[in-house]
Order: structure tokens, then C-alpha cells, then sequence
């Protein structure tokens, strides 16, 4: 039976242990799970590979940066623009002027990128990191982007005879402060458990889903899962409004029943508000229900919800709202259409 700290948050803290590992046959996949605190089990020095590159300091990038830092890590940065590099120096991190500079200078890099452009040219651009990799090193993707990018850098990598993991992540700003995220791993083995006690750092638990793809796979389901709750969640505020309910009272009665979700709890009191404070910035939503879509279409399944849900976050960036919260999408339903 499958168990994870996701699914069995109480009963993963009660075990008490670092780690156990399943091994589903049927699925080829085995799924790592650690406890809740990484305070508690937090890595010996030993454990953690020497040097550590991290590339793409936005708003994920910069706390996970900062955790492994904070855990004693000794961490490189580069990040495009260089003054988002400053707040991690002045934590001890070292910079170097390029992503191919700071793989040659590390043992395993890790890269946070927006998109599947972004993540493809900084992987493997002109000064992009496979030039600095090669043999012994490992270069982790936790950018969300699609099966194809991934395959194509994880081409690129091993190339050089490094070794290649996509962990795209699922928990947004708070968890990656907190160190509270979730690794949805796929690639190379023996990088995964190489990168395991940085990825404890960073995260509550990881997974390991096999061959390169099924990690990114993993991840766009899930945010087109997310982005179509929050979708129906807006228009369930919206429409509570115009027939004169109060909306802070429906996310009151969404908090106590079955439809309950921490994601309602913490946008819903804002959103009453029309604020939307960026977490999840609402393009990198409508980017992966994007790539979800072409997920679909890759096996011929249907995903019309996902697909309508779309065309919404789409006319929300028409509206200037691509750099606030996802939960903006709101915003989206209140636009008054022209007479
Ligand atoms: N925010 C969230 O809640 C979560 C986000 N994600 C995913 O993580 C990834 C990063 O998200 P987030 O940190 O929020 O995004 P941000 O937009 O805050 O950061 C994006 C990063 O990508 C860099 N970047 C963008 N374009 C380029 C380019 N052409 N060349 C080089 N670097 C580039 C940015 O550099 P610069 O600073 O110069 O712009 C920045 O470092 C995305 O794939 C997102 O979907 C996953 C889980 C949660
Ligand atoms: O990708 C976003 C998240 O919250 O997870």
C-alpha cells in the first residue's frame, strides 16, 4: 500500500523515522517519503555533496537557495538579473557570472526556472550549464516545464556524462520558506539519491517517479488540477456576490465541508478582498495548464474542464494580470463585457 506524508501527514510525524522507501512493482516507481520535520532529521554534514550551484533566484528559487544555505550548505549562485544574487551573498553564498561557470565550480546544480524556454536555454544555451558539466556532476531541474523540455536538457546533460534529474516541485512560496515542498522526481538514480538530503532540506517529502517525464507529468496534473479549483472557486465568489450572499461567509461554509482546501483558506479571505499578493504568479498557472493541455492531447484524452479553465487565466492575462497571484483569475469573471 502506497503511503506518503502528503496523503498521511499525522502518521508519517508519528513514525518517527527519516525515511522509507515502496517499491510498487506494477508502476516501476518507488516513493520516498520523509517525515514532516527537517528540523528534526535534519542531513549530517557528511551526507551533503560538497558544493552546490543554484541557477534562477525568483521567488522559489531564492528561499530554497536560502534553506540550503541556512542548513550549511556551501551554495553558488547565478541568477539573470544579478541584484536578485545580492540577498544570498550576504547569507555566504558565492556568485559566478554564468550557469556554465557554476556547474564547473559544483558537484550537483540545481535549476529554478519560469518556463520551458528559460529552463532549456539556461541548461543549454551558449554559456548554459552543460558546458561546465561532466562526469561525477548532477544537474536537478525543479522548474515546472513539460516532459519534452526535460527530455531534451536531460539529453544535453548526460551528454557530458553528468548525470540528470527533473524535480519540478509542488507547494508554492510559504512551503519554500518553510522548507515544506514536494519533490515530484524522475531520472537518474543515483543523482536522486545523491541530491536526497538537500531535497530533505528543501522539501517535506520527495517522490520518485521513474524515467525522465513521468516527474513532469506528475507536476502539470497537479496544477491542472489546482488551476481549475481555483477557477471554480472564483466563479463560486463572484456568483455568491451578485445574488447578495456574503462572500467571506461561502468561504466560511467551503472551510467546514468536504470541498474544504488549505488553497481556499489562504487565498479565499484576500480574493474577498480583490487582493491577490503573487505566491504563484498567474502566468506560470496559465503556462501549465498550457503544457497540461498538450499533455493531454499527446495520449488523445479529453480534458475539457482544464481546457475552458484555460481560456479564463488567459483572458486574466489580457487584463494586465499576469504577474499577481494566480488567484487574480478572479478578476477575470468581474470584467464587464462591452454593450
Ligand atoms: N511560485 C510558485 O508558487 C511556484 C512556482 N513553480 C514553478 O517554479 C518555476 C519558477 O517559479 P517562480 O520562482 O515563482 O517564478 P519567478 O517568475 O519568480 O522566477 C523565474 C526565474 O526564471 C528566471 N528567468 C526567466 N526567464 C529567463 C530567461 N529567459 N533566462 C534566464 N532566466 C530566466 C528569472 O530571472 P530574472 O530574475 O532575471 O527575471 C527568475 O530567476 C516556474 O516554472 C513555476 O511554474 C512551482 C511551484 C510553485
Ligand atoms: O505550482 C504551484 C504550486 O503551488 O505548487
Amino acid at each position: 500500500m502506497a503511503m506518503c506524508s502528503t496523503f498521511y501527514p499525522r502518521l508519517s510525524t508519528h513514525l518517527n523515522c527519516k525515511s522509507f522507501s515502496l517499491f510498487p512493482v506494477k508502476h516501476r516507481f518507488f516513493v520516498s517519503i520523509k517525515a514532516f520535520s527537517s528540523q528534526t532529521f535534519a542531513p549530517k554534514a557528511d551526507d551533503l555533496p560538497a558544493s552546490i550551484g543554484f541557477l534562477g533566484l525568483g521567488i522559489m528559487g531564492n528561499p530554497m537557495a536560502q534553506n540550503l544555505i541556512k542548513a550549511g550548505c556551501d551554495v553558488t549562485v547565478w541568477n539573470r538579473t544579478k541584484s536578485k544574487c545580492e540577498p544570498l551573498i550576504s547569507l555566504g553564498a558565492k556568485y559566478k557570472s554564468s550557469p556554465e561557470e557554476v556547474a564547473a565550480s559544483c558537484d550537483v546544480t540545481f535549476a529554478m526556472l519560469a518556463d520551458p524556454e528559460s529552463a532549456l536555454d539556461v541548461a543549454c544555451g551558449k554559456y548554459g550549464a552543460a558546458k561546465g558539466m561532466g562526469p561525477g556532476k548532477g544537474y536537478v531541474d525543479v522548474s515546472t516545464v513539460d516532459g519534452e523540455t526535460s527530455k531534451l536538457i536531460c539529453e544535453h546533460i548526460r551528454a557530458t556524462g553528468a548525470h540528470f534529474l527533473e524535480a519540478p516541485v509542488s507547494g508554492s512560496k510559504k512551503p519554500a520558506e518553510d522548507g515544506q515542498l514536494i519533490f515530484l522526481t524522475a531520472g537518474d538514480s543515483v543523482l536522486y539519491e545523491k541530491a536526497a538530503p538537500l531535497l530533505d532540506i528543501m522539501g517535506k517529502s520527495r517522490f520518485y517517479l521513474g524515467e525522465v517525464g513521468h516527474g513532469a507529468a506528475m507536476k502539470l496534473v497537479v496544477n491542472m488540477v489546482m488551476g481549475s479549483m481555483m477557477a471554480s472557486f472564483a466563479e463560486g465568489l463572484v456568483l455568491s456576490e451578485k445574488v447578495g450572499l456574503d462572500p467571506s461567509v461561502l468561504v466560511e461554509v467551503i472551510s467546514q465541508g468536504a470541498i474544504s482546501a488549505p488553497m481556499y483558506a489562504v487565498k479565499g479571505p484576500s480574493m474577498v478582498k480583490s487582493l491577490y499578493p503573487t505566491a504563484f504568479p498567474l502566468k506560470h498557472q496559465q503556462k501549465d495548464l498550457r503544457l497540461a493541455l498538450g499533455l493531454a492531447e499527446s495520449v488523445s484524452q479529453p480534458i475539457p474542464i482544464a481546457a475552458a479553465t484555460n481560456e479564463l487565466y488567459k483572458v486574466a492575462k489580457s487584463h494586465g494580470l499576469s504577474d499577481q497571484d494566480f488567484s487574480a483569475v478572479i478578476e477575470a469573471l468581474k470584467v464587464k463585457l462591452q454593450q
